[in-house]
């Protein structure tokens, strides 16, 4: 392999992003979506750009500075100067930084997915590099498989998890239960919005205390 996949959580840290064209504001949606608190330095901003400014998203009007890289937790170098995304690189390397360097993978610490998002699922491919365009192609053909049911069926097993987790660890009866909801087709149930069957399901193999509309109703990890 390649690359080692990881899933990072950067909520709540500090990001970099140089370059204010179309590919800084696509890098630096996807940190604000997870939470990230982002900076974008660039000399001018592109339409697209300029629209993201919000709380999380912090834009710099400026040309960038080494200081700029100092206690970011991630870098992106994104401008349409080679040179300057490799001198981004070098100085994110002196202060122990990881850095994606848009025009240059060789030269990147990590390279980024092509992401399904169905809430606690997600669906990350990689063709390490060699086609973005087939990465967003094989995206595409992935979300038609995992629709939104899927965010729904997972806030529902997340929680039954957490649920049955909190009254102890019983790690062999529970493997049993979980793949037997999922093997009695809750996912279709969910598709077709059928709470009356979904139920049926929950009070036979859990109980009359496990009930869809309380378990859909606050997420897994609140
Ligand atoms: C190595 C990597 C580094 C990185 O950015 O982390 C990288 C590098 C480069 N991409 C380039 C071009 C394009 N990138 C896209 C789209 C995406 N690029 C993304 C990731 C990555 N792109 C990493 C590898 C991912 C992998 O393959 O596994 C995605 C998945 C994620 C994201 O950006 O968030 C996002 C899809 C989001 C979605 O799902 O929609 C499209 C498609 C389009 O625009 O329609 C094109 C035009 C078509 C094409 O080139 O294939 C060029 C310029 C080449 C040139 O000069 O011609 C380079 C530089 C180079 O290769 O040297
Ligand atoms: N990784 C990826 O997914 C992709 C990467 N690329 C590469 O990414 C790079 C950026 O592409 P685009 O966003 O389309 O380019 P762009 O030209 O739209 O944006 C680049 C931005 O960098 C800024 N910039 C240049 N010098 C600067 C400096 N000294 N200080 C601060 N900001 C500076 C410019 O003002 C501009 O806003 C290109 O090198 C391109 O080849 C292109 C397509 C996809």
């Amino acid at each position: 392999m390649k690359y080692y996949p990881i899933f990072l959580d950067i909520k709540d840290k500090d990001c970099l992003v140089v370059g204010g064209g179309s590919v800084g504001a696509r890098k630096a949606v996807t940190l604000e979506k997870c939470g990230a608190n982002v900076t974008i330095i660039s000399d001018r901003f592109s339409a697209e750009c300029d629209r993201l400014k919000s709380s999380r998203i912090c834009l710099e009007k400026k040309e960038y500075e080494k200081k700029d890289a100092k206690g970011m937790f991630l870098v992106f170098a994104a401008t349409n100067n080679a040179d300057l995304n490799r001198q981004i690189k070098a100085d994110a390397l002196k202060l122990n930084i990881l850095c994606n360097v848009a025009d240059a993978p060789d030269k990147s610490d990590f390279i980024l997915p092509s992401i399904v998002d169905r809430g606690d699922l997600m669906v990350a491919v990689s063709t390490s590099g060699s086609s973005p365009a087939m990465a967003k192609k094989i995206r595409q053909a992935l979300e038609c498989h995992f629709g939104p049911e899927y965010a729904k069926l997972l806030q529902l097993m997340g929680n039954i998890r957490k649920k049955l987790l909190s009254s102890g660890h019983a790690p062999d009866d529970h493997k049993q239960v979980f793949h037997t909801l999922i093997g009695k087709g809750i996912l279709e149930l969910i598709e077709s919005n059928d709470e009356i069957n979904i139920n049926a399901i929950l009070w036979d193999v859990l109980g009359k205390e496990y009930t869809y509309q309380d378990l859909v109703s606050s997420r897994s990890d609140e």
